[in-house]
């Protein structure tokens, strides 16, 4: 006799064979992509390159004097886009080999015109962060995306480089497509951006390096300062003041020369916490992930899962690129449900799809606040998460700056088909929670996760993960 989930969270009942019918059939769609539930996860994993860094470095690279090297370089689709735009703005890059990448950058000469738009893909970071960047030279650039970056709000840059200069854009609601044309009589600025946004920023400073006079950017909430780090790490003066509870202000004089410099990527916390959670809800779980930058701007996830009562290993071996580095390891844990402090929110923006998965396992009930971010980003993720959610029987509501998760104590029924929206952390965090469920977990396709983890599949079969192509 088999004992399998049906409904609400905590109803059970007995049949006589497995059953699996999704829950959300979705009219044409011939195949999906299901998640079948494992008894064990076992397994050592080094974690891939940081997302982030992996962009700042391309970009860094890509306007410094002389010729980098990058080991461990994430060879994510946004990332490669970025390292194609820099190319087609007159850096060379090359790849030598898997995650080596040699980039010579323009030094004074600067960057200039594209022959063609610049496609960013389904990148916020890589579409954000050049736009800044490009802003600060004399040139002119049609940036395009895909039908999510497309959606996404571009005026939060738009707005403090028109500040410091930029002539307007042609597109009025501040969306993708629209052609930039960038200055180099940029005016330095002092600029508080309204958003906890690391992208903002880092495209706020990006500019500012080839503006006129020492550029300020006042964080109320810090966020990722790989930007501040990695200039740093190529030579250029960078301040960092701390204000009252988590302000910050960073101070970067502008016109400063960059040189190359030869470095290791660390490993990518964000990819890291899906194989934590799946070694977290696994019945028998015992994940190690090696190599995971361990930096407080990015460590929310961890720290929330300790909150939550995972014991989570983490032992130093190192640095990369001006981070330390950890080996993190989990294994089966009784999670409870818990509120998210608002100050760990920014620190683990890109996880909320992955806590939710996690929540969904605990006891109590989870409360997300103060994550109105998540409304924009590869789609709105407060809704995609909730959906993902109640589509495999968990209780959850969206809330305009967060959601609540009421956790099932134990695995959730699962059973549902999961639309992914074009947002690789939903289809992952979709995945993960099938390993765990009563029933399969499908996602309706599993494309976009190359943009930011393309070895996610075969990791989790290295795990023990049975995920596999199936008719819908
Ligand atoms: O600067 C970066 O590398 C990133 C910043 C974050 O975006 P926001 O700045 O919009 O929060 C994050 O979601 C994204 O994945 C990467
Ligand atoms: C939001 C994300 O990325 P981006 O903004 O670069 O598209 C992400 O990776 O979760």
């Amino acid at each position: 006799m088999i004992l399998v989930w049906a409904g609400a969270c905590h109803e059970r009942r007995a049949l006589s064979k497995p059953e699996f019918t999704l829950k959300t059939p979705k009219r044409n769609l011939l195949m999906v992509w299901t998640s079948h539930p494992v008894s064990r996860l076992k397994g050592v994993i080094r974690a891939p390159g940081d997302k982030s860094c992996s962009h700042r470095a391309l970009i860094l690279g890509g306007i410094a004097a002389g010729t980098s090297h990058f080991t461990g370089l994430l060879e994510g689709d946004d990332v490669l886009r970025t390292g194609t735009a820099m190319q087609a703005l007159g850096a060379t890059v090359t790849r030598i080999g898997p995650g080596q990448w040699e980039v010579t950058g323009t030094g004074p000469r600067g960057l200039s015109s594209p022959a063609a738009p610049l496609d960013f893909g389904n990148s916020g970071t890589g579409s954000r962060l050049m736009m800044g960047l490009m802003a600060g030279y004399d040139l002119t650039v049609d940036l395009v995306g895909d039908e999510s970056l497309s959606a996404r709000p571009m005026n939060r840059i738009l707005a403090p480089l028109r500040l410091m200069g930029l002539a307007d854009t042609a597109e009025p609601h501040g969306r993708l497509p629209f052609r930039l044309t960038g200055t180099n009589a940029l005016k330095a600025i002092t600029y508080a951006p309204p958003q906890a946004s690391a992208q903002v920023k880092s495209a706020v400073m990006l500019a500012g390096l080839n503006a006129h006079g020492t550029t300020i950017v006042e964080e109320a909430r810090p966020t990722r300062d790989h930007t501040e780090r990695m200039l740093r790490g190529f030579g250029a003066e960078v301040a960092v003041k701390r204000g009252d509870g988590q302000a910050r202000t960073i101070s970067l004089p502008g016109r400063q020369p960059l040189s190359a410099i030869e470095a290791a990527i660390p490993g990518d916390p964000s990819s890291a916490a899906f194989l934590i959670a799946a070694g977290l809800i696994s019945p028998d779980g015992n994940v190690l992930v090696e190599g995971v930058m361990s930096n407080p701007t990015r460590s929310g996830f961890f720290d929330l899962a300790e909150l939550m009562g995972a014991r989570l290993g983490a032992e130093d071996t190192g640095d990369a690129a001006g981070e330390r580095l950890i080996d993190i390891q989990s294994g089966s844990a009784a999670l409870i449900g818990r509120n998210v402090p608002e100050r760990l929110v920014a620190s683990m923006i890109d996880e909320f799809p992955i806590l939710a998965v996690i929540a969904a396992f605990a006891t109590g009930e989870t409360r997300v606040t103060g994550a109105e971010e998540l409304r924009v980003k590869e789609t709105d993720r407060v809704k995609a998460v909730v959906d993902m959610l109640r589509a495999n029987g968990v209780e959850a509501e969206e809330r305009e700056d967060g959601f609540t998760v009421q956790g099932c104590g134990g695995p959730p029924p699962g059973g549902g088909l999961v639309e992914t929206r074009h947002d690789h952390r939903i289809a992952m965090s979709a995945l993960v929670l099938g390993t765990a469920a009563q029933q399969p977990v499908s996602v309706d396709d599993i494309s976009m996760i190359a943009t930011s983890y393309p070895d996610f599949l075969s990791h989790m079969a290295s795990l023990g993960a049975d995920i596999s192509e199936r008719p819908a």
